[in-house]
């Protein structure tokens, strides 16, 4: 069929999810017959009755229901919008309209305000008095550009605070909304214009070449042009996910086209890095011509790679697919060891008798008292400042930079310490062991004696604000620099293992290439702001040198304030916790969107048998086996490794004094070493709460934590 173009509206995914699965199989049916000939004779569309917008139709999925396509007079376009029972998909029809915005081109689609409509709210707002000032100051032509159509400048312009704006949302289409939401909430009109203005502002728009509007980067937000039937079919098959093909528009920008250089991109926690980052590496995937050319998608933690090798799978063809290598970091350098036969085994410092700990013991009986330096010292500038930068011998060590370091050594005191870091690599060297730092260095010591490494042609890089150095530097080295080359997603509000490394030492070069996501898509504002505050004040970097802020980020959700309660006992907060998620389940909530988050292993395990003895099913997140979301049972977690993970419903257990910020086992006094211990819990603290979609509950028992005064 000649210049046929059908597509999905996001709505009509939205209303596929909420009808029931027997329904659903019946709108598949309809929509596997449309897609292959939407003209086909058992289709029939019927006009709406008072319909606003001429261009609505509506078509038969059974009986009861009935989809709403949009179908204009001109041009082979079919767009589905809505799927519903009879009279709410009727309804829906007449207080909707979709229209292409005579200045923007732009498809959109917005709810009805003007004339006889006193039911929305938009109309509940009362005129302001005259002296009252504005909310938005801003010329016709500027909210033109931003996608405000015409008939909503006067209700705009008369607006004097964010809730009426807020109570305009569904009459805006949804990137005026969110350029206007922006600007209230204090973002520079400058910036706003970057990400939202119509590059094409002009007053030859077509208003009637739906065909055209499409292909709009600002309609491809909520409108996709489908290709085959299966993926038609395969969209509504987990038609919440959304990400899949819906993307923001600053989103896109930075995904299907060639960098000259590597590319940071900067976003608070929920702005779609993660999404970003896997289509970026399906439309690099697509890119590649040479027979061997691959991609690496790499990242800090283990369950994250899990996670992205599964989506990716989701969005991408199989010759995509199979190009791309996802790994996380240490697993990628732990089989690169393997490959090159090198016979050292990778340890790592956690639990009392790990061999990395038995090691450092021994390595601590070199500690000369008349120092004076505490013990947590040596440790810390072992790993601060001996491991980050490979500092293998003791002249090296005497001139290495301790940048960052709280305590000035002098010549005579580094020569004095240096026996300790000897003997721990000596240590380590006799049981053949090594640290992932030295591993990593070592590697890339190979690659620069020539060693036959399989080189990529990109590497993109999720949660880069907890790579090192030394795994900043190999990725470098493993591929040629060139367009495309680096990719590096990451948030340096949310570091949590005390690693840091600054992209331009490394050796990566972003200039110019530095992007930064604004838009939370998972969680609630009113929850965003609670998990915000806690880094309030704090200096925290952009990964090279620069400094990051989170006052430009917003969520354009709403919900509830995050409960906060202090229990005399943990019987007593693992009560109210229980009741909480019985209350959450019976309104509709499946046991395994929700997630209880503690601290420590320890109290995990306190909570765990807690629930145990109340009969509630749970599931403790393992490092090694991904969660298999189909499967019932409240989620339990450290806050480490809820990283990257998201749940409608968290509750953060334990919060008590001593335990957040964790006090326990640190004998550290100096300053920058404590400044950086609380910085991290603050993180950790940050992370953990940002996973909460809808809900989120912070408890303690016993004396509360610091934190809780935020
Ligand atoms: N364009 C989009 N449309 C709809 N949903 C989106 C979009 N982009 C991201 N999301 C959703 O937002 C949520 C957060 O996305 P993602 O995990 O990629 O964010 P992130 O910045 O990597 O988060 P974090 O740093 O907190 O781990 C996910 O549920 C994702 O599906």
């Amino acid at each position: 069929m000649e210049n046929l173009k059908i597509a999905i509206g996001d709505g009509f995914l939205e209303s596929f999810a909420q009808i029931p699965k027997a329904k659903q199989k019946k709108v598949m049916e309809f929509v596997a017959k449309f897609r292959y000939n939407p003209m086909a004779s058992g289709i029939n569309y019927e006009k709406i009755n008072d319909a606003r917008d001429h261009n609505f139709r509506s078509v038969r999925i059974d009986q009861d229901y009935r989809g709403i396509i949009l179908k204009p007079a001109q041009g082979n376009v079919y767009i589905l919008l809505w799927v519903d029972k009879h009279d709410d998909a009727y309804d829906w029809a007449r207080s909707h309209r979709c229209h292409i915005h005579p200045q923007t081109g732009t498809l959109q689609l917005v709810q009805i305000v003007q004339g006889d409509q006193p039911e929305t709210e938009s109309s509940q707002i009362p005129a302001a008095a005259k002296n009252t000032p504005r909310l938005f100051d801003l010329s016709d032509d500027t909210l033109l550009s931003l996608g405000v159509p015409a008939e909503n400048l006067p209700r705009i312009k008369d607006l004097i605070s964010v809730e009426d704006l807020e109570a305009v949302e569904k009459t805006l289409p949804i990137e005026a909304f969110e350029a206007l939401y922006l600007l209230a909430a204090g973002t520079s009109l400058d910036e706003v214009l970057i990400d939202y203005a119509s590059k094409t502002v002009t007053k030859d728009v077509n208003t009637e070449d739906f065909a055209e509007a499409l292909n709009q980067d600002a309609s491809r937000r909520r409108f996709y042009v489908v290709g085959d039937e299966m993926e038609l079919l395969e969209m509504l098959e987990a038609p919440l996910e959304r990400w899949r093909v819906f993307l923001h528009p600053s989103q896109r920008r930075l995904i299907a086209r060639h960098w000259s250089g590597p590319v940071r991109v900067l976003g608070g926690a929920g702005t779609g890095k993660t999404v970003v980052a896997m289509h970026r590496a399906k439309w690099l995937a697509s890119q590649l011509t040479g027979p061997s050319d691959r991609i690496l998608f790499t990242t800090f933690t283990s369950n994250l790679a899990v996670d992205i090798q599964e989506n990716l799978r989701k969005i991408c063809s199989a010759q995509e697919f199979q190009r791309i290598d996802v790994q996380h970091i240490d697993a990628w350098i732990v089989d690169c060891l393997k490959r090159l036969e090198y016979h050292l085994r990778v340890v790592y410092p956690n639990g009392k008798d790990s061999e990395y700990e038995q090691c450092w013991s021994l390595a601590e009986g070199l500690i000369n008292p008349s120092l004076g330096l505490p013990t947590s010292f040596f440790r810390e500038e072992w790993e601060r400042v001996i491991l980050p930068q490979s500092i293998r011998s003791r002249q090296a060590y005497l001139t290495a930079s301790r940048i960052g370091r709280g305590v000035p050594l002098t010549r005579k005191q580094r020569a004095d310490i240096w026996p300790v870091f000897e003997e721990m690599r000596i240590q380590l060297t006799q049981r053949k062991l090594t640290t992932i730092e030295d591993a990593a260095f070592d590697i890339i010591a190979m690659l620069d004696s020539g060693s036959n490494i399989k080189p990529y042609r990109s590497i993109v890089v999720d949660e880069g604000q907890d790579f090192g150095p030394e795994m900043l530097v190999l990725l470098r080295r493993l591929v040629p620099e060139n367009e495309d080359d680096l990719f590096i997603v990451g948030d340096g509000h949310q570091r949590i293992y005390h690693r840091k490394a600054a992209l331009g030492r490394c050796g990566i070069n972003i200039r110019g290439r530095g992007k930064k996501l604004k838009i939370n898509y998972r969680t609630t504002e009113e929850i965003r702001r609670f998990a915000t505050r806690i880094l309030e004040g704090i200096a925290i970097d952009d990964m090279d040198e620069s400094l990051d802020t989170l006052m430009d980020y917003r969520s354009l959700m709403h919900g509830d304030y995050p409960d906060v309660h202090q229990f005399s006992s943990i019987n007593d907060e693992s009560k109210w916790v229980a009741e909480k998620i019985e209350s959450l389940i019976s309104s509709g909530m499946l046991s395994q969107d929700i997630c209880l988050v503690a601290r420590t292993n320890t109290l995990l395990e306190e909570f765990q048998s807690q629930f145990q003895s109340m009969g509630i099913e749970i599931r403790k997140l393992s490092r090694q086996v991904p969660d298999n979301r189909n499967l019932p049972g409240i989620r339990l977690a450290t806050m480490h490794r809820v990283k990257g993970l998201e749940f409608k419903a968290v509750f953060m257990v334990a919060i008590n004094h001593n335990i957040v910020p964790l006090r326990i086992g640190t004998t550290t006094q100096d300053s920058t070493e404590v400044n950086l211990r609380d910085q991290n819990e603050r993180a950790l603290f940050h992370v953990a709460a940002t996973r909460a979609i809808k809900y989120l509950s912070i408890s303690a028992h016993g004396k509360a934590s610091e934190y809780f005064s935020i």
